[in-house]
């Protein structure tokens, strides 16, 4: 049975199939509520309220994917999810036009004073002149991170004739051509922009993007306005310039602090604020949860996500054409973890052929999380391979060669640790399987899979015969048995594999023998 923890609430619509999957229990409850069973929980469908915070991911052992109902996920330590090896996902897009419109609505009623003018009439006054307001038509806009939320603000405002400015460092040239938007720097946006909205994730980079200093270089008399996340406009800075009535007003859906405690921008006439409602439209919350239902699914059947935030995201088609590597990397890496049972410096893999026009860091990271599983005590999967070995300074890289070799495609690590290094070559073979064709500079072709024997002798006559010998008394069937040499009479090396694991004092009187120069045994 898998287990689904669903902390926030969520649309059930959306939920319904996690809901209906039989070999799937969903619990809907807080973190706090099920404190004692978080370590049984396969998934976490979290929108902003819960913190998945490292202390979380230490009592969830049992955690693989986290799924976030929105787009921010600035409410989960992704490093320490990609250190767990836990995967993160997002619906991306579901909340965009709810969050536009929302944005929009916000800009209308600021510069309209339509929450405070609802106020007085429902408290009997009929005041018309303490509300004059200002027209959208004809100012000007910047927008602060141009995204999927700030491209829709573009197409509304620009119904609505008003001039676009736009600052995101990442837009690409085309984009800005296709929405017809040009890029202007942050200060030319400042100092000419009427109204100012921003629509960046909030990152070390955005945090205080508009403060003291910044703000003060707008126009006297901007508005400003922030349904992204609560620290994109610093609220001292705010604060500050609405005091000194430079800003002539703020429109707020989010806070540094959520809900806000003895803010002082709750304190002012010309700040409107919304409860972090702009994602909160019964459409936006269908297609979240419906977004990160299927994700989750998916993954869980082992199929690819299409929108995690630290893995590689692959279409289906990618992911079935990466599997049959994917999996043959996983054990390469295995297999050469077993073989060097000593400290590693590097892990350096090369693809030849088809394989090279894939999605090799997939494939990469699979290789490395094979070669660390064999050798860490803690889960290692693609998410977390890269910082892993970072962390226990094995460099890793990868290389595309034009080298032919003579098969459709090919593996090939080379991982060079203390006094020894190892290479090993495997290609897969469509309808037939993987194959290893290499191990250092041997040709040799066997199917990577049970309990193998891999044993380095001299190309002697006996020293096959003598090794059947011993398996023999020891009554160990071989199941498949390879030999591969470099040259007659010189080294040589076996690979065998068995049906069952073999025996320490097997593998030690097979040592003893002064033809045999070492003998490994490989589990997969
Ligand atoms: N109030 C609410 O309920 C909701 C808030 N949000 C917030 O809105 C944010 C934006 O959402 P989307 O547009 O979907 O994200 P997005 O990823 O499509 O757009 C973000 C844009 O910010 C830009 N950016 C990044 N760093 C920047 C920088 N230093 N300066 C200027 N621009 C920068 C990026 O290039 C990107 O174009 C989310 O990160 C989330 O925090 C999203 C949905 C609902
Ligand atoms: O879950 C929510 O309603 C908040 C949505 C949000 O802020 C986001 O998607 O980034």
């Amino acid at each position: 049975m898998i287990h689904v923890l669903v902390s926030d609430s969520m649309s059930s619509e959306g939920l319904q199939p996690l809901l209906d999957a039989s070999h799937i229990n969903v619990v809907q409850k807080t973190v706090e509520e099920v404190e004692d069973e978080l370590h049984l929980f396969d998934a976490l469908l979290v929108r902003s309220a819960t913190k998945v915070t490292e202390d979380l991911f230490k009592k969830m052992t049992n955690l693989k994917i986290v799924g976030r109902a929105g787009v921010g996920v600035d409410n989960i330590d992704i490093e320490a999810a990609t250190k767990h090896g836990v995967v993160v996902i997002n619906a991306p897009n579901g909340n965009t036009i709810s969050t536009a419109e929302h944005t929009f609505a916000m800009m209308a009623s600021l510069l309209r004073h339509i929450p405070q003018a609802n106020v007085t009439v429902k408290s009997n006054e009929w005041n018309r002149t303490a509300f004059v307001g200002t027209e959208l038509y004809g100012k000007s806009l910047g927008i602060i991170g141009f995204g999927r939320i700030g491209g829709e603000i573009a197409k509304r405002a620009r119904v609505f004739g008003m001039n676009i400015l736009v600052f995101d460092p990442f837009l690409t040239k085309d984009r800005a051509e296709k929405i017809g938007v040009s890029n202007c720097t942050l200060d030319e946006l400042l100092t000419n922009a009427d109204i100012i909205t921003v629509h960046t994730p909030l990152i070390k980079e955005t945090r205080g993007i508009l403060n003291k200093e910044t703000i003060a270089k707008t126009k006297k008399g901007v508005y400003l306005l922030n349904c992204a996340r609560g620290g994109i406009i610093d609220e001292t800075g705010l604060i500050h310039h609405l005091e000194n009535g430079h800003v002539a007003g703020a429109a707020l859906d989010v806070f540094e602090v959520e809900p806000p405690v003895n803010n002082k921008l709750l304190k002012f006439d010309n700040v409107i604020v919304t409860p972090h409602l702009g994602a909160s439209t019964k459409e936006a919350q269908l297609n979240v949860a419906a977004q990160v239902t299927q994700e989750v699914l998916n993954f869980l059947d082992g199929k690819p996500v299409t929108s995690s935030i630290n893995l590689p995201t692959l279409t289906k088609e990618l992911f079935d054409k990466i599997q049959p590597f994917y999996h043959l990397a996983k054990k390469m890496g295995n297999i050469v973890s077993q073989c060097m049972k000593v400290p590693v410096q590097e892990v350096a893999i090369q693809y030849e052929g088809s394989v090279a026009e894939l999605e090799t860091s997939f494939i990469t990271k699979a290789l490395l999380s094979g070669f660390l599983g064999a050798r860490v005590d803690i889960t290692v999967n693609e998410v977390n391979a890269g910082m892993i070995a970072k962390e226990r300074g094995i460099t890793f890289s990868e290389k595309i060669t034009t080298n032919n070799s003579g098969y459709e495609n090919l593996l090939e690590v080379r991982v060079i640790g203390d006094n020894q290094n190892f290479v090993l070559r495997g290609t897969h073979v469509p309808h037939y399987g993987e194959r290893i064709v290499g191990i250092n500079d041997f040709n040799i072709d066997f199917y990577p899979t049970g309990y193998l024997l891999y044993i380095q002798h001299q190309d002697k006559p006996g020293v096959i015969g003598r090794v059947g010998k011993v398996l023999g008394d020891h009554e160990v069937n071989i199941a498949t048995m390879q030999v591969g040499r470099k040259e007659k009479g010189g080294e040589a090396i076996m690979m065998l594999a068995f049906d069952r694991p073999l025996d320490d004092t097997l593998t030690s009187q097979l040592s003893s023998y002064d033809d045999i120069v070492s003998v490994k045994t490989i589990d997969l």
